[in-house]
């Protein structure tokens, strides 16, 4: 994980947006890079959709302009990070727990640039844990529903309850995440079906057929992947 990398794809994916364009902020340290890059340039007209209260207080504090997915609910460019970036850009997402709103806000975007250290990219996804977002009532009952689907695409482990000292986390919508280690995903496109397809489950982080480019830190700049 290198923070250098991260503002380099960030600042690089900032020279993207244009004047006059609703652009969608995603969470995460590498996202963070990209907001503060993108106040730099001090564009007019922007109007800006955050994934997260986050990434909102952050870009708040840096003078953009906030709006929401009610009102603007075209995006024409969101810039957000991941967690792994693997074959075709199919991607594991939720590592800052705001798998959700990021979701809508990609799926509402004509354009969407996936922002990462040159670590994120991967053979095949998998090794990073696939969070899953989950309704806290019944999670448990879920979360074997969950197992079910998890050995039927032969991953051995339970998916786990993200917690932290003071409890369970909780996502901006309220629910909770789970964290499946499957070590490997075969199928993708297979999964991301059979988990949507459970009552309790809300998203998932797999983000297929979403990205249409990838920029990723090098040391003294950056590179780019097409899917
Ligand atoms: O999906 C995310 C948040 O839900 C992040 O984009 C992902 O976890 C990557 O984070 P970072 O840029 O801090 O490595």
């Amino acid at each position: 994980m290198s923070d250098l990398q991260k503002k380099n794809a960030g600042e690089a994916a900032a020279q993207y947006v244009e004047a006059g364009m609703v652009v969608g902020l995603g969470t995460g340290s590498t996202a963070a890079w990209f907001v503060k890059a993108l106040a730099a340039r001090n564009l007019p007209d922007l109007r800006c959709v955050p994934t997260s209260e986050r990434t909102a207080d952050l870009a708040r504090e840096l003078g953009l302009t906030l709006s929401t997915l009610e009102d603007t609910p075209k995006i024409d460019l969101t810039v957000d990070g991941a967690d792994e970036i693997g074959p075709g850009l199919a991607l594991i997402k939720g590592g800052g727990a705001a798998l959700l709103r990021e979701k809508l806000v990609w799926e509402a975007s004509a354009r969407c640039i996936c922002i990462a250290d040159a670590a994120k990219v991967v053979p095949a996804l998998g090794t990073f844990p696939l969070p899953i977002e989950v309704v806290a009532f019944g999670h448990k009952t879920t979360a074997n529903r969950i197992a079910d689907v998890l050995a039927d695409h032969d991953i051995g482990s339970p998916a786990r309850v993200r917690e932290a000292e003071r409890g369970l986390i909780r996502t901006d919508g309220g629910n909770l995440i789970y964290d499946a280690a499957c070590k490997l995903i075969a199928d993708p496109a297979r999964l991301a079906s059979d988990l949507k397809s459970l009552t309790g489950v809300v998203e998932h982080g797999l983000f297929l057929d979403l990205t249409d480019l990838a920029i990723i830190g090098t040391d003294d700049g950056f590179g780019t992947i097409n899917p």
